[in-house]
């Protein structure tokens, strides 16, 4: 068996320790991979053509493994739901375990009697450690382990700078990849498998407890999403009809369907950095989309592989600040704030918007994030952890490595972040980004009636518009939680204290 083309990982394995016969099972691991096409652990197995058994493990109990958020965790549900199916299809049953994977694997092994054990890699520290284990252990039983990076376009650390060690700037880092970036040929899903016939017992989805029951406030979410492989291909796909071009301008634009929101796919592993590349490199060079749109949209790939080099070399993203000039900065401690932040009710329209959206799908355009994620750092000077938290909590897409380094370059605290003096005014925002105010009628319908000029600034209409608008507020919406220019110069004083 052989990993050929495919960047194998870091991880202890076993290429010349085969054990047991050619016909003795073979168990795949999945994790943040759940996909069957552009799997090289998959396909590896199935080059094989040994009996397969696949397993998920829901580990809550390995030290240093964050718990998954509740939108994050619904999204497992379903997309645990579609690999099943898949891999019923092709008869492979899905094993779904639960408890710390340095026991839960090495057992499900034994009772399979896997000769060998496949799986992806996954990003993080004690992620790492915990697949450490799980492969010593393995290997100790004298069973084969094969291990793959399937997650990211370059294994984390691999991309280095001219003087060696990784880029500090992003420009450095994305010039510096590109240098080494491979247009490799996604693997097709196996056409041919064969399910072992008597899989060890397994627990039952709904035993997991991933979907939320009492009370079910799942509803946006399930309107806004169709989890699994399937659909993130019919994303791509619709993605590249008619979002792509246009998406240089167009990406900045809420009100727009420029996106792809491929991000929980991702996420997920779902679909795979190399299948989305590809896709989109085949359509510029067929001239089907202007090169500007696919190099911006690359780029945007590539931060995502900047923020996954930045966690292996930082496993503490998520709560040590990167630059620690930041570490006496002058937080302030202010519930109510943070709630009416969370609650999307700051009075400023457009970040009202993005955490209403954020609430109701699990999901928020990437120029909003950056918008909301600013309001709640500089506007309230919020610890840029506390929104990080709420983020993890509600995002379908919440990411360990993009959703700490994303909060820390919108802090200031970052690598490569944007200067701490860069405080985004959510009105001049808002009339820029959303100009006719269409996103913010979405998710703030109490503000449906406002003419387009005074949308992002309702606290300026006189009392007959806000009359004629049906708005009272203070009462139907909330009067600005701080005034622009006064928060600003506060956060300038503050952020003057990390450069002493
Ligand atoms: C405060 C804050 C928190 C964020 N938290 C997360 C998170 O938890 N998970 C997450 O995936 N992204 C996060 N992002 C990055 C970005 O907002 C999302 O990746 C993007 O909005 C997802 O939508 P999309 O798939 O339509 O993006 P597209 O514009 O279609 O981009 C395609 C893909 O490129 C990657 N990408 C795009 N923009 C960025 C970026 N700025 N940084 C890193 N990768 C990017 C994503 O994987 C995305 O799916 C965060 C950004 C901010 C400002």
């Amino acid at each position: 068996m052989k990993a050929a083309r495919l960047p194998t990982s870091q991880l202890p394995t076993s290429e010349s320790r085969a054990s047991g016969s050619p016909a003795s099972p073979s168990l795949l691991w999945f994790r943040d991979d759940l996909r069957l096409s552009d799997n090289p652990a998959l396909a590896a197995l199935a080059e094989a053509r040994t009996p397969l058994a696949a397993l998920y493990v829901l580990d809550e109990d390995s030290p240093g493994v964050r718990p998954l958020g509740g939108a994050a965790r619904w999204w497992l549900a379903q997309s645990l739901r579609a690999l099943a199916a898949d891999l019923k299809d092709r008869g492979v049953p899905l094993i779904l375990r639960r408890g710390p994977a340095n026991r839960v694997v090495p057992e499900v092994a034994a009772l399979l009697g896997a000769a060998t054990v496949a799986f992806n890699d996954r990003a993080g520290a004690a992620e790492t450690r915990v697949d450490h284990a799980v492969a010593a252990r393995l290997l100790s039983e004298d069973r084969r382990v094969l291990s793959f990076c399937a997650h990211l376009l370059h294994p984390p650390g691999s991309v280095e700078g001219a003087s060696g060690g990784m880029p500090r700037t992003f420009s450095s880092f994305h010039r510096a990849a590109l240098k080494a970036r491979r247009l490799d040929t996604p693997l097709p899903a196996p056409k041919h498998l064969d399910g072992v016939a008597h899989p060890p017992e397994g627990e039952t989805l709904e035993s997991f407890d991933l979907e939320p029951t009492h009370p079910d406030w799942a509803g946006g979410l399930r309107s806004a999403w169709t989890a699994g492989e399937a659909a993130a291909q019919a994303r791509l796909a619709a993605f590249m009809d008619a979002g792509l071009a246009g998406y240089a301008e167009g990406r900045d634009r809420p009100d727009l369907n420029h996106v792809s929101r491929l991000s929980p796919h991702l996420r997920f592993g779902e679909i795979s950095p190399r299948q989305i590349l590809s896709a989109v490199r085949h359509a510029a060079e067929a001239g089907a989309v202007p090169l500007v749109d696919a190099d911006k949209f690359e780029a945007e790939l590539y931060w995502r592989e900047f923020s996954y080099h930045l966690l292996a070399e930082m496993p503490d993203l998520a709560r040590s600040n990167i630059q620690h000039g930041f570490d006496a900065f002058p937080w302030r401690e202010c519930p109510g704030e943070l709630k009416a932040w969370h609650k999307g009710l700051t009075g400023y329209p457009l970040v009202d918007a993005g955490l209403r959206q954020l609430w109701q799908t699990g999901w928020m355009h990437n120029r909003v994030r950056m918008v909301v994620a600013s309001f709640l750092t500089k506007h309230l000077l919020i610890d840029w952890r506390s929104g990080e938290d709420w983020f993890w909590d509600t995002l379908v897409d919440a990411d360990g490595a993009n959703n700490a380094a994303s909060w820390q370059w919108v802090a200031g605290s970052g690598l490569d972040a944007a200067p701490y003096f860069r405080i985004f005014n959510p009105v001049t925002q808002g009339e820029k980004f959303d100009p006719d105010g269409t996103y913010v009628r979405t998710f703030v319908p109490e503000l449906g009636k406002l003419p387009a000029p005074l949308i992002h600034k309702p606290w300026t209409a006189d009392a007959h518009t806000l009359a004629h608008a049906g708005i009272r507020l203070g009462h139907t919406y909330p009067r600005p939680l701080v005034d622009h220019g006064a928060a600003r110069e506060r956060a300038l004083r503050a952020f003057e204290s990390t450069r002493k």
